[in-house]
């Protein structure tokens, strides 16, 4: 197990800066994941980590050795990409030994190696398959075997499951995290999909337009985004701009439009008048009209299976709220919203005056 450090690492595609010198540790062992919009540099954090691209400046450490100007194949990595790249010529057992013949790996190891892999992914039944014979996520099983035989210390899969249907990339998700951790190898991870970032990760790095935004586990970057951003990218946010009533040992309290007040104990940005706060759409309940905190209005509802989203018209805009299917509230309803304040999260001083 490898530890991974980028040091102020920065890249400019000529006059395009595509990393602002970020710095990030990924620890022994640990899944972390690159999550942000099409263009922040996700990839290419993943190619300069690889070796496919020269950095600008900064540096890159493995176990606090500086890497950076080794050739790929010095690096000892496995990576895995949207498109398979297998061998279509070679069958899966050919693609699995190819690599290791390469680094003249003995045939009997290679025999074994390969036959330890194909089972690890449970492709054994397929060995003498050729690739356009295999489905997509047998495809994406077999890319994911090759890179794992060599060994490496280090494991970066670039948007692996972009090209699976639904159903397939929720079991792969689970089957890369199951064997991640029974092999206990580092790895890096490129996504767009935040379902897929928070559920396979022990940490997800959020990047807006080549810098991080906030590297933290899954339950901090949803719970206490560090700025409205990150807020709004993960997730749906509700958010509110409300005036502040008294600051005092308790908390900030902050008054709603009709009266009402909500303390909220987590610690605020001092000397405003307002703040902004972050709920969730499930952490907003829905009640009769007499009885919320604030008065609404169903403007619109959607039933989604395990549970209904309404987006309610108020005084603070709309806002989207997630009900159980047990409770029904139809379009055009008055209600009331209920806030628990202990979950309202407060957004920090620079991203409320954008
Ligand atoms: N070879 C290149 N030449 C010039 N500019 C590039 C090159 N590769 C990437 N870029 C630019 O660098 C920035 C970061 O690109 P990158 O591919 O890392 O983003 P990404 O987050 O992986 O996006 P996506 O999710 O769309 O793959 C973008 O502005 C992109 O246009």
């Amino acid at each position: 197990m490898t530890e991974v450090s980028l040091r102020s690492l920065q890249k400019f595609y000529g006059k395009t800066a595509a990393l602002k010198a970020i710095s990030l540790d990924v620890n022994h062992g640990e899944f972390v994941s690159l999550l942000g919009p099409s263009g922040c540099g996700k990839s290419t954090t993943l190619k300069c980590i690889a070796g496919f691209e020269d950095i600008t400046d900064g540096r890159i450490c493995f176990d606090n050795k500086d890497i950076s100007r080794k050739l790929p194949e010095d690096r000892d990595i496995g990576m895995v990409f949207q498109s398979y790249a297998l061998f279509p010529h070679m069958t899966v057992t050919q693609n699995l030994a190819f690599g290791l013949e390469m680094r003249h790996v003995p045939k009997a190891e290679i025999a074994q190696r390969v036959a330890r892999a194909m089972e690890m992914v449970q492709l054994t039944p397929y060995a003498d398959r050729y690739p356009k014979k295999l489905s997509g996520g047998q495809q994406q099983r077999v890319a994911l075997a090759r890179a794992l035989v060599i060994e490496p210390a280090i494991l970066l899969l670039d948007e692996p499951l972009a090209n699976l249907d639904a159903k397939l990339r929720d079991e792969m998700r689970g089957f890369i995290r199951d064997l991640q951790k029974r092999v206990g190898i580092t790895t890096i991870y490129v996504t767009h999909d935040q379902n897929e970032a928070m559920t396979m990760s022990d940490r997800v790095v959020v990047m807006f337009d080549g810098e991080i935004a906030q590297a933290a586990t899954p339950e901090d970057v949803y719970n206490r985004p560090a700025s409205e951003r990150v807020a709004r990218f993960v997730g749906n946010a509700n958010i509110l701009d409300l005036p502040i009533a008294r600051t005092d040992a308790q908390g900030t309290t902050v008054t709603l439009p009709g009266g009402a007040t909500l303390q909220i104990t987590r610690p605020a940005p001092s000397g405003q008048s307002r703040l902004r706060v972050m709920a969730r759409p499930e952490q907003i309940t829905l009640t009769s009209a007499d009885l919320g905190q604030l008065p609404g209005r169903i403007e619109k509802r959607y039933f989604s299976g395990g549970h209904v989203e309404y987006s309610v018209a108020t005084d603070c805009g709309p806002l989207f709220v997630t009900g159980p299917t047990t409770q029904h509230f139809a379009e055009g309803d008055s209600v009331g919203l209920c806030f628990d304040p202990a979950r309202l999260w407060p957004l920090p001083d620079a991203e409320s005056a954008q």
